[in-house]
């Protein structure tokens, strides 16, 4: 098998609320690998750290322990446990792409815009960037209507497709993707599975969450499959 783009070990996230003096493990023990053009299906039961894993990864959280181990595209292994801000927001911005459960937008940005974002920061021309945007829109099946409308007022399954499309119209090397389908119809969810079948062609690397078993067997090359972590404070009760 080729090289993994991106391999964890050990990691673990653990928050302390200060005003308790209490610790929240929200994921511990966690070990897997992404590979170029294939998916790694992140399971597990509500609460198991998940999202906390994709958000290490994205540096949304500063994980606690482990390594997370990323192969750029200039050959260098870079720690994202570790790695500085500054190169943390050019790996976002050239590499590593992240498709929330929720879309974040400023209020008056059309959904053009806000899906031609990712390529207005890499410096692609504005025309070429928007056309680039349409055409994506129109592939997941966003109404044509509300191109030029800001997301605010969209449905619950619009504003996701604005959020696929976001997410994926730089084409990151490395893709995290939160429950991509989870509020979308099922002719939808469809082209959505299709269009990730399409991505993995084109070499990119995903690591996905996904509730639904079906989606897993459809997509997943790898499954790593995430228990609860257990609080210290509870095992010091035994
Ligand atoms: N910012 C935070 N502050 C405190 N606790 C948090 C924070 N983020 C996550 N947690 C806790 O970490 C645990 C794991 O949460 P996480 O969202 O990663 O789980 P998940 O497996 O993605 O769950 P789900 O399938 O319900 O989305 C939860 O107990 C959650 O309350």
């Amino acid at each position: 098998m080729t090289q993994a783009i991106l391999t964890i070990e050990d990691y673990a996230k653990t928050f302390h609320l200060h005003e308790r003096n209490k610790d929240i493990p929200s994921a511990s023990g966690v070990n897997l690998s992404v590979y170029p053009g294939r998916l790694t299906a992140l399971i597990g039961p509500t609460g198991a750290g998940k999202s906390s894993v994709l958000k290490g990864i994205y540096r949304t959280y500063l994980p606690s322990s482990g390594r997370i181990l990323y192969r750029s595209k200039a050959g260098n292994v870079i720690d994202l446990a570790k790695a500085g801000e500054h190169q943390i927001l050019e790996l976002r911005k050239q590499e590593i792409g992240f498709v929330t459960q929720f879309l974040y937008c400023l209020p008056r940005k059309s959904a053009i815009d806000v899906v031609a974002e990712p390529l207005f920061a890499r410096g692609v021309d504005s025309h070429e960037a928007r056309g680039r945007a349409e055409k994506l829109l129109a592939q997941l099946a966003v109404p044509s209507h509300l191109w030029n409308v800001p997301p605010a007022t969209f449905s619950g399954g619009e504003k996701q497709r604005v959020n696929l499309a976001r997410g994926l119209i730089a084409q990151p090397r490395l893709l995290l993707l939160d429950e991509p389908t989870a509020s979308l119809d099922p002719a939808t969810t469809e082209r959505v599975v299709e269009y990730i079948q399409s991505l993995k062609e084109t070499g990119i690397a995903m690591l996905a969450i996904f509730h639904h078993p079906d989606l897993v067997r459809r997509l997943a090359d790898e499954v790593v499959e995430l228990s609860p972590p257990i609080a210290v404070n509870e095992l010091s009760k035994d």
